[in-house]
């Protein structure tokens, strides 16, 4: 089984962030190293919220003490979502650094959080530009929605080969595997919601009922399910149909007790046992 240290947010109510990454993973047997990015009350999308952005020296330092018990070696990947500030950027790509210097086999999954269609960008200045500029050429997985994917490619995304291309532009910048989320392309039927990987030249696809819900922290858990299925079977199409059918169990079980906040703990079956499963086409 998997160690991965995740670095992305805390909230104290509700799941997002951490509080939607590291319960799935460790459901699934992973061993979660949680590093803290902010201790937020609540996630953001609630409009108010109370809490506390952490200095980029904390994360350092926690990274630093686990370094120090030797664990570095036996870290299979780094998991890096919502930071809180841009200087908390380069303590996560130092963090990434080190761990790749004691395990080279290790991966950095990075979740470029950064916006949403609809709500645009919602993290403070500077992130975004430290994401396409600094995290992307030393990422080796990038899970951007087709919002982030858009921003960081400066390409309008609206078709699938739209979609593909503005993918090789990610890669052709350094991620060897990239998962698109929440795509909304010319030829998605209403009332699906589709996702993209590509990796090695190839591309997959899948696309889900849509669900009538809004939620957030679905796409922390996607990227945290991704990576562990990734690093699993080391296949980029197993690891979109797993975490796809995930969350789409997730989110079916949140749609129907019509929660604001996704059920985590509630539906944890889904993240063992999926009760419907997606395959990813080859496109
Ligand atoms: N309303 C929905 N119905 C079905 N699936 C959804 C819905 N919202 C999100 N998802 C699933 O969750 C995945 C990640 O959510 P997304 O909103 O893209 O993440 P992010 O919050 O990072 O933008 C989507 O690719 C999709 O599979
Ligand atoms: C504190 C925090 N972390 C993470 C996220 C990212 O959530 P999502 O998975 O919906 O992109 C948000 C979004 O509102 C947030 O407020
Ligand atoms: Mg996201």
């Amino acid at each position: 089984m998997p160690s991965i240290l995740s670095i992305q947010s805390w909230v104290a109510y509700g799941h997002v962030g951490n509080a939607s990454a590291i319960f799935p993973l460790q459901r699934l047997g992973a061993e979660v190293w949680g590093i803290h990015t902010v201790q937020f009350s609540n996630h953001t999308g609630y409009g108010a919220w109370r809490g506390q952005v952490f200095g980029a020296e904390l994360i350092h330092d926690c990274v630093q003490g686990i370094e120090e018990r030797g664990a570095l070696p036996r870290c299979d990947a780094v998991l890096s979502g919502y930071m809180g500030s841009a200087e908390i950027g380069a303590a996560i790509l130092d963090a990434a650094r080190r761990v790749k210097a004691a395990n080279p086999a290790a991966l950095w999954c990075c979740d470029p959080v950064i916006g949403d269609v609809g709500r645009g960008i919602f993290v403070r200045p500077g992130i975004p530009e430290f994401l396409r500029d600094e995290a992307l050429p030393a990422a080796d997985i990038v899970t951007p929605n087709q919002f982030e994917l858009e921003w960081l490619t400066g390409r309008e995304v609206a078709t699938l080969d739209d979609a593909k291309a503005a993918v090789a532009a990610l890669q052709a910048r350094g991620p060897r595997c990239v998962l698109v989320t929440s795509l909304r392309l010319a030829d998605t039927p209403d009332g699906e919601i589709g996702m993209l990987a590509g990796e090695g030249g190839c591309f997959w696809r899948l696309a889900t009922p849509m669900l009538p819900l809004s939620v957030n922290g679905a796409g922390d858990a996607i990227a945290a399910l991704f990576l562990f299925h990734r690093l699993r079977s080391g296949s980029a199409a197993e690891a979109l149909a797993a975490a796809a059918s995930s969350v789409f169990g997730l989110l079916r079980r949140t749609a129907e007790a019509g929660s604001r906040e996704i059920l985590t703990v509630a539906a944890q079956e889904e993240f063992v046992t999926p009760s419907r499963r997606f395959a990813a086409e080859p496109c």
